[in-house]
């Protein structure tokens, strides 16, 4: 896509924010309400239903404070949300001079720019950069700086962005093959046959490229298929601590959801990674229908019980708590029978945790449009952000549409809010991934779409913890097949 294309769409979204607030009526649905005014350049939306009360501001998710000094500051009269007591409290507060003119530009910062600022930065790094990266890394951000960056118009996913530098640390001499692994069935190869087993990093083996470097698939003397993840040398440096974190973390652990670490080589100049291969790509591609078949319902349910699994096995029972920090599509493979493991530990963060069970963060990391927005603001890092992604992708696997598609209609955009306005009006049934040619019980996706709600809900005490999320998603399963077989 050209520069000038990508600075329109841009522009674009500028415009669309303003008209998805317009576009969005008052309505009231079974004791569910919603309300939208558009005041100068941002737009704001209030949502109330029997469990969770949702404040936005310009697309984003905030917390009601500062949806409240936002909206007063921006419309400048009373009466929006008209239903909202407490806006109207905290209206007074605001006017009377008490409102935390730090709070309101971290608001603006934090939620209405992010989307377009993100089509801006990308446009910018797109036409700037020489060299294709799709991890990038801020220099000289402060901590209360965070950047961000969504990739458009191509096939490839929104890109990963980390607030602040990395430190890197000084380039190892020794070379170490596998030494942390010990675990059955573990590879031990030198550089020499990691070279042999992929003919010389042959394009023909390659099986996916992403922001680390290039995965190969190779198999060893014994007959066994592995996938082998070779780093880029061109960031070869920056790269040092994104390796070491993830071998750290898959060495660590044992779960049929996910992949199980292999081997490893550090070296002067190789960083290689040797996991498990699982043959059936990414649910991405499954997703955009680059595979066979298209997934049916019952095979989505199924693969986000195994990715809630995964994920509640590394928050509760790993031998240290793990947070992954970047759950998503392209990070979920799928094995023949369709059951999903997820990989790509280059962002996870390990234990131990304070008290409170919070880590602050020198750096965000993730990967736009997935990305928690209260860690983004207060750069806490606790489980609840990975249930905020988990969130995210079960809506991406049910409607199979990108967390953010810019080339659709106004209002369309941000999935994450297209599903929610929908299941606040009780259309769910128009948020089905349309390729499925199922028609699924109302009441099922209900269900299932309020619990991918709330698990993205803005403020973490609102979401569930992921031990929850997969029985809720065990009940949703049942209930499911209950209504295939009174149909049958
Ligand atoms: N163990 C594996 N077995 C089979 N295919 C794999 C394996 N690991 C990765 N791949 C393939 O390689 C692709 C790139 O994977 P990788 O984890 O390097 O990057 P990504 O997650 O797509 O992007 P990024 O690193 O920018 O988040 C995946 O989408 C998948 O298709």
């Amino acid at each position: 896509m050209s520069c000038k294309n990508m600075f329109r769409i841009a522009r674009a979204g500028n415009i669309f924010l303003a008209v998805l607030g317009v576009l969005v009526p008052r309505i009231l649905v079974s004791g569910e309400s919603m309300e939208s005014e558009v005041c100068g350049a941002d737009y704001f939306v209030h949502s109330r239903s029997n469990e969770l009360e949702w404040f936005i501001v310009n697309g984003h998710h905030v917390p009601e404070d500062f949806f409240c000094e936002t909206a007063t500051r921006s419309c400048g009269r009373s009466g929006f949300p008209s239903a909202d007591v407490p806006c109207a409290a905290r209206r007074e507060l605001v006017q009377s001079g008490d409102g935390s003119p730090t709070s309101y530009k971290m608001v603006i910062a934090v939620s209405g720019a992010m989307v377009l600022f993100g089509c801006f930065l990308c446009a910018c790094i797109h036409c700037g950069r020489r060299q294709a990266s799709s991890v990038l890394q801020w220099k000289n951000l402060g901590p209360k700086d965070s950047a961000s960056s969504v990739e458009m118009g191509s096939d490839k996913m929104p890109e990963k962005i980390t607030a602040r530098p990395y430190l890197v640390p000084p380039s190892p001499s020794r070379f170490a093959v596998s030494p942390q692994i010990r675990r059955l069935n573990s590879v031990h190869m030198d550089l020499s046959q990691v070279a042999k087993a992929t003919n010389n990093f042959s394009r023909s083996l390659a099986v996916g490229e992403g922001g680390f470097g290039t995965v190969y698939r190779a198999q060893l003397p014994d007959g066994q298929f592995v996938a082998i993840k070779r780093a880029k040398k061109e960031h070869f440096e920056s790269l040092n601590p994104e390796f070491r974190s993830e071998v750290k973390v898959l060495a660590r652990i044992e779960h049929r959801n996910l992949v199980k670490l292999l081997g490893y080589i550090e070296s002067e100049d190789e960083r290689i990674i040797i996991t498990e291969y699982v043959p059936n790509g990414s649910l991405r591609k499954h997703l955009n229908g680059q595979r066979d078949r298209i997934l049916d319902f019952n095979q989505r349910l199924e693969i986000s019980i195994d990715v809630a699994h995964a994920l509640t096995y590394l928050h509760l029972f790993a031998e240290k708590q793990i947070i992954h920090r970047d759950v998503k599509s392209s990070n979920i493979l799928l094995t023949e029978r369709y059951r999903a493991k997820v990989t790509d530990f280059g962002f996870a963060r390990l234990g131990p945790v304070d008290a409170e069970n919070t880590h602050t963060s020198t750096k965000v990391k993730g990967t736009m449009g997935y990305l928690d927005p209260e860690y983004m603001r207060t750069f806490k890092l606790t489980p609840k952000s990975d249930v905020y992604s988990f969130g995210v992708l079960l809506i991406e696997i049910l409607t199979g549409r990108r967390p953010v598609e810019p080339k659709r209609p106004p209002g369309e955009r941000v999935t994450l809010i297209w599903a929610f306005e929908n299941y606040v009006e009780g259309s769910v049934t128009m948020l089905v991934d349309p390729r499925m040619q199922e028609t699924i019980d109302a009441s099922v996706l209900h269900k299932i779409f309020g619990l991918a709600i709330r698990c993205a809900a803005p403020v973490r005490a609102d979401r569930p913890d992921m031990k929850s999320v997969a029985e809720r998603l065990w009940a949703i399963r049942m209930d499911y097949l209950k209504t295939v077989t009174e149909a049958s």
